[in-house]
């Protein structure tokens, strides 16, 4: 009985076709792996050995594997016997039916008519082929693939009829072609409908499929063969899970299953021949060369052809292909414009660094310039001196500047340089962008605004420090402006008191008031410190108001400042029974030092049109000339200074005045002795004569206790209210003293001294008409008389 391996249906597989996929390929056929098989003729070892044949091909599709044997005559104790050898074991019989069998006879042109030019065809269609061959060793596989010189294989043939299907089909398509070793890849474009078919066609010669153990190689060989049969191995696996149409199909178990996988299970028509020997000696492998061709047959395969609308692939690719450039131009100008960006900051931040170093340099500059301006108006040595002093400092100053400058200078240039670079860079990529996007406009300006945003930025910054700066330059200002109305206003009332202020003074003045409150001055550049603090505006009302006074929290610096000033009292007339210490002074009220170097004179004393009467200074000037005193020089015409005049100048002498204190006041204690006083004085022809420097103070509210005193009242400086009432004053305690009596008087001898002093042109005729002073409603000099 003849056994029946189940097989595919005869007749070829089925062919249906099917919708195009999403991919553009077009699923067109389900089929099963074609499946032949191949009997070799007998080798001249297999016929010499007189083996049976264990394949008999019974036609083109059908083969029978270990037939039946002819029953040879068997006799028994010489009697034959009927059909019956017990020595031989009973065929299988099995009947295997493929899509091709091959008997001894068929030749490689054969197999190939069958097998792969019909293949090609598909292959043309689009559809990638696989052929692979099958077989134990010997059985014929290479033969068959390969072939020989004088008998082509079927790759030749293959080949060969592949590149005459070219030529006819070269009218209409165009083919790339490219080959590997164990693969072809025959694609192809359509002319007409520039449509795209790339296929592969994949020529497989397998090692041979038989037992590690039954090819006798041992060590290393035994090795790669036993590697060889574990691929084959995996194949029969994936085969077998094909078959039973599996979900999962283990082709990554070898490399071999991992190369067929399109063969086997995915998107190919798939031949596999399996060669078989047909000599008995090859039985086993056969028989399982056999089994698994069958197996093999019943893989279901889907195939596709791999067709792709050229047009519609092109119209995708342009587009893609453009938001790719795209993008790469946009990662382009991104990546330069960052490096842009920080050289832009660096060097928006050094030209920054520039403006305020040259604000500070000028600052500086202008300073030193105002304190030599000063030393060379008042010609004072002490000023000189520290001026001198100073000078060192502003050299340094200047160096230092000077070497920053040109450290800035150098960084500038080299930044710029760099800047200038990539801003031409960034240009030349905005522009070839933009000739080639358009559209990328939007992303250029994106750019672009970051640049002016970096130097709205930096303007800000720049417009913020220099404000500060300025701030403090104004602050520093206003306070040394603060000492300058108290001043000319003292001074001013000085000479009203003295009626020696004209209309026109009193004109000049309030216009310089008015003035004063717009004035711009200067401030040491190292006293400003940067700080973020919040800043804070000159008020008018500073100037207009001062209400500030000493601070005399720290006694040893007042000392040191003023050396134990010494008030005149300027409200009672009883000034010796002040403490000397907490006497506050009141503006437009002379100051007297403890070395009794009192009187202070403003220099806009000079510029008052006082013709002789009152213009001290210049006949200070006048009188010290006329003593022909070398090394003296006062330019009457530029005092910008107060002065202090000498302790030999006859102190102020009080009237006598009748207070009626108050009973819960302190009683007033006599009066000091004057003498007493110029006793304690600085000899001032001892050089001791001190530079008062100038003193800052404070501003502190303060509020002169009020005491009733009868009217009138007496004495120099008196603040007893205007109409008889008592006035509480704010006061200013700022104010500026240069010595320069003092320097002037050490270079005089007592004589010339007396002389200046005792000249009533130099000024001080007008404290002795103090008659005329007494109405003031301000300042009222009390009675005195000039010592001699
Ligand atoms: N159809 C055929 N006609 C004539 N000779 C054949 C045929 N097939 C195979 N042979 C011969 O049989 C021998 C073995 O064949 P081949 O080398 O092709 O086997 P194979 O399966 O490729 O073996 P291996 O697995 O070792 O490569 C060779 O000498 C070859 O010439």
């Amino acid at each position: 009985m003849v056994k029946f391996e189940k097989g595919p249906p005869l007749g070829g597989p089925k062919i249906s076709k099917a919708a195009p996929s999403k991919s553009g390929s077009t699923l067109d056929m389900a089929s099963h792996i074609k499946v032949v098989v191949r009997v070799r003729p007998m080798c001249e070892k297999e016929k010499n050995q007189n083996n049976r044949t264990a394949v008999e091909v019974v036609d083109e599709q059908m083969l029978v594997f270990d037939p039946k044997e002819e029953d040879r005559p068997f006799f028994y104790h010489g009697v034959q016997q009927p059909n019956k050898n017990f020595l031989k074991r009973a065929n299988k019989e099995l009947k295997f039916v493929f899509d091709h069998v091959y008997s001894q006879d068929a030749t490689n042109y054969d197999v190939f008519e069958t097998t792969t030019k019909e293949m090609l065809s598909s292959l043309m269609e689009g559809y990638n082929c696989s052929v692979f061959a099958y077989g134990a060793t010997g059985a014929g596989k290479t033969y068959t693939m390969i072939g020989s010189k004088e008998h082509p294989g079927i790759t030749y043939l293959t080949m060969e009829h592949l590149f005459y299907s070219i030529n006819s089909f070269e009218k209409d398509r165009e083919f790339d072609i490219g080959v590997s070793y164990i693969e072809v890849y025959v694609k192809m474009r359509y002319k007409t409908s520039n449509q795209i078919r790339i296929v592969k066609l994949s020529m497989i010669d397998l090692a041979g499929s038989e037992r590690a153990s039954a090819t006798g190689c041992i060590g290393e060989r035994f090795k790669e063969g036993a590697n060889i049969n574990k691929s084959l191995l995996s194949l029969g696996n994936c085969i077998n899970k094909l078959a039973d149409g599996s979900a999962y199909i283990p082709y990554r178990d070898s490399k071999l299953t991992r190369l067929l996988k399109d063969s086997l299970g995915g998107n190919c028509k798939t031949i596999m021949i399996a060669n078989v020997s047909p000599s008995s000696l090859s039985y086993e492998d056969t028989y399982n060369t056999l089994k698994y061709a069958a197996r093999a047959n019943k893989i279901q395969l889907s195939c596709k052809k791999n067709i792709v609308d050229g047009n519609m692939k092109l119209s995708q690719y342009v587009k893609i292909t453009e938001e790719l450039k795209k993008k790469e131009w946009r990662r382009l100008i991104e990546s330069e414009e960052n490096v842009f960006g920080v050289l832009e900051e660096r060097l928006l931040s050094i030209m920054r660094q520039q403006r305020v170093l040259a604000l500070r340099q000028r600052l500086r500059t202008r300073a030193f310039t105002h304190v030599a301006d000063l030393a060379h108006r008042s010609s004072c040595e002490p000023i000189n001196q520290t001026c001198t002093e100073d000078l060192p400092r502003h050299e340094r100053a200047a160096e230092h500047y000077s070497k920053q400058s040109a450290l800035l200078e150098a960084t500038l240039m080299k930044t710029w340089t760099e800047w200038d670079t990539s801003r031409k860079t960034l240009q030349r990529l905005y522009n070839e962008a933009l000739s080639e996007f358009p559209d990328l406009m939007d992303f250029v300006d994106k750019l672009q605004q970051k640049s002016e945003l970096r130097h709205v930025k930096a303007r800000d910054e720049l417009r913020h420090k220099l404000l500060l700066i300025e701030n403090q330059e104004i602050n520093a200002f206003t306070e040394y402006m603060s000492e300058m109305p108290a001043m000319l206003k003292k001074l001013y009332l000085i000479l009203k008191g003295y009626d020696r202020a004209p209309p026109s003074l009193s004109a000049e003045y309030t216009e310089i008031m008015k003035k004063a409150k717009s004035a711009k001055g200067i401030t040491w550049d190292d006293e400003v410190k940067e700080s973020d603090e919040d800043i804070k505006f000159i008020s008018t009302m500073d100037i207009e108001k001062p209400s500030i006074s000493l601070d005399y929290s720290n006694k040893d610096d007042i000392n040191d400042a003023v050396n134990n000033i010494v008030t005149e009292s300027d409200d009672s007339g009883d000034v010796e029974n002040r403490d000397p210490i907490f006497t506050l002074k009141r503006k437009g009220t002379p100051v007297k030092l403890k070395n009794n170097e009192t009187i202070i004179i403003n220099d806009s004393i000079d510029s008052v049109d006082m013709d002789n009467q009152c213009n001290s200074a210049k006949k200070m000037k006048k009188a010290i000339n006329s003593l022909n005193t070398e090394n003296i020089c006062i330019d009457a015409n530029n005092l910008n200074s107060t002065f202090v005049l000498a302790n030999k100048m006859e102190p102020w002498k009080k009237a006598s005045v009748k207070v009626e204190p108050k009973s819960t006041l302190p009683v007033k204690r006599e009066l000091i002795d004057r003498t007493n006083i110029i006793n304690r004085g600085v000899n001032i022809n001892d050089n001791k004569a001190k530079i008062v420097k100038p003193v800052v103070g404070r501003a502190i509210p303060f509020r002169r206790p009020v005491v009733a005193l009868p009217r009138p009242v007496t004495g120099f400086g008196s603040s007893v209210g205007r109409g008889g009432t008592p006035t509480t004053r704010n006061i200013q305690g700022v104010f500026h003293v240069c010595v320069l009596w003092s320097c002037v008087a050490n270079k005089l001898t007592d004589n010339q001294k007396k002389a200046v002093v005792n000249d009533r042109s130099v000024g001080f005729k007008a404290v002795r008409t103090r008659e005329r002073v007494q109405t003031h409603p301000y300042s009222r000099p009390t009675a005195f008389n000039m010592r001699k």
